[in-house]
């Protein structure tokens, strides 16, 4: 367990709560360890992922993060920083490449959502997004001084084909097994990286009949997640449109603190963590909402502990809590009741002893 930053360790306490009580209450005979990471690594060690930290991450059977980054690191250099030295590298080392990002909409909290409820009655999408290639990775990148002494900063945009055929495999397998579309989002008609992935996607959609393959420019894409959200079944892309797409798709479901992800490698082992950030806007004030990261430990006891009935208790808790009124300020709408961070942890825990 990795708290990190800002919210990171309040929403974590929550998480841990439930964890144990299912734990406990499951059998599941899971140890359950700490490290740090991020941030407060930096502040504790001088560096976003320390060896130790690292070590138990590669020893464990699953991770669960909170959160990590601040303004208080944002001014160390780009290498060293939370985000990219802590959670990247995690991610990167590990070769967590399958990021699955669920936005669905809890029937309590249609009016939360910033869309219509019509719109996202019964949303139901999941972002497959690729984690750890593209313009987040590629060499080179930099900040380099050009000849009349003006900066340029440059990143570089790469895919090859091995890694789009890996992530694209892990959407359509779960687009089988989930509603059978399958839409491949990218750049084709001005980036090359993007042609040769819609390349790719397109060839190996002949392995799966069942499924049906459209492609989406991300642009439309994203138009198209405000517009008609519930057109979307699985939606496949690469690391940066992901990350932008997931957080749009997250208003859908009425808060970014609802969305929980996983982010696996080849064999299921994984990285669990809420799609937002460490929010240092509402960090200490007890008001972050849990249930992402909640929700988050339901995603690893399904995909990295086959515990999935353990899995369905805690998402049910998590519904039946929101059938009682109960909101943090992000989800609040009238005639619900306002509670704090941990006030929503304990009624998630209480759902669950309760049964
Ligand atoms: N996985 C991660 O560790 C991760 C993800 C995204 C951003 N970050 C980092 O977090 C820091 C802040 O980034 P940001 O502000 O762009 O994004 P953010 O997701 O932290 O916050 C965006 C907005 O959403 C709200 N919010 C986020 N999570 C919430 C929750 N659980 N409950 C209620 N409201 C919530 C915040 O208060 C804020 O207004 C940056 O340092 C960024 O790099 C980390
Ligand atoms: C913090 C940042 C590096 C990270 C990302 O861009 O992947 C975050 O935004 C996310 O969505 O997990
Ligand atoms: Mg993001």
């Amino acid at each position: 367990m990795l708290a990190g930053d800002g919210i990171g360790p309040e929403i974590m306490t929550e998480a841990r709560k439930v964890l144990e009580v299912v734990n406990a209450s499951q059998n599941l005979g899971l140890e359950l360890d700490e490290a740090l990471v991020g941030g407060a690594a930096i502040d504790a060690f001088g560096t976003a992922l320390p060896d130790d930290t690292f070590a138990k991450c590669a020893d464990a059977e699953a991770i669960l993060l909170g959160a990590v980054g601040g303004p208080k690191w944002d001014t160390l250099p780009p290498a060293d920083r939370p985000e990219k030295a802590g959670l990247l590298e995690i991610r990167k080392r590990l070769d967590l490449f399958g990021n699955l990002r669920p936005a669905i909409l809890y029937p309590q909290l249609a009016g939360a959502s910033s869309l219509k409820p019509e719109l996202v009655a019964g949303l139901d999408i999941l972002i497959v997004r690729e984690l750890t290639g593209g313009i987040y990775f590629g060499q080179p990148r930099g900040i380099r001084e050009l000849e009349n002494g003006e900066r340029e900063g440059y990143n570089t945009y790469v895919y090859n084909e091995s890694q789009i055929r890996r992530i694209a495999k892990v959407a359509f397998e779960l687009a089988q097994k989930r509603g059978g579309r399958l839409c491949s989002v990218d750049k084709a008609n001005v980036l090359e990286v993007t042609m040769l992935w819609r390349e790719v996607v397109q060839d190996m959609a002949k392995d799966y009949p069942d499924v049906e393959l459209s492609h989406m420019y991300v642009d439309n894409a994203a138009m198209q997640l405000v517009r008609a959200p519930k057109q979307f079944d699985v939606v496949v892309t690469g690391n940066m449109f992901g990350d932008i797409l997931s957080d749009a798709a997250a208003m859908l479901t009425g808060s970014i603190g609802m969305l929980p992800s996983a982010s696996l490698d080849v064999n299921g082992r994984g990285m669990y963590e809420p799609c937002h950030g460490s929010a240092p806007d509402i960090a200490g004030q007890g008001i972050a909402n849990p249930l992402a990261t909640i929700l988050s430990v339901a995603m690893m006891l399904r995909y990295s502990c086959a515990e999935p009935q353990a899995a369905q208790l805690i998402e049910d808790a998590v519904s039946r809590v929101l059938d009682q009124g109960l909101r943090t300020a992000d989800i609040y709408s009238e005639g619900c009741r306002k509670v704090s961070t941990s006030e929503m942890g304990d009624a998630v825990v209480a759902a669950l002893t309760q049964g």
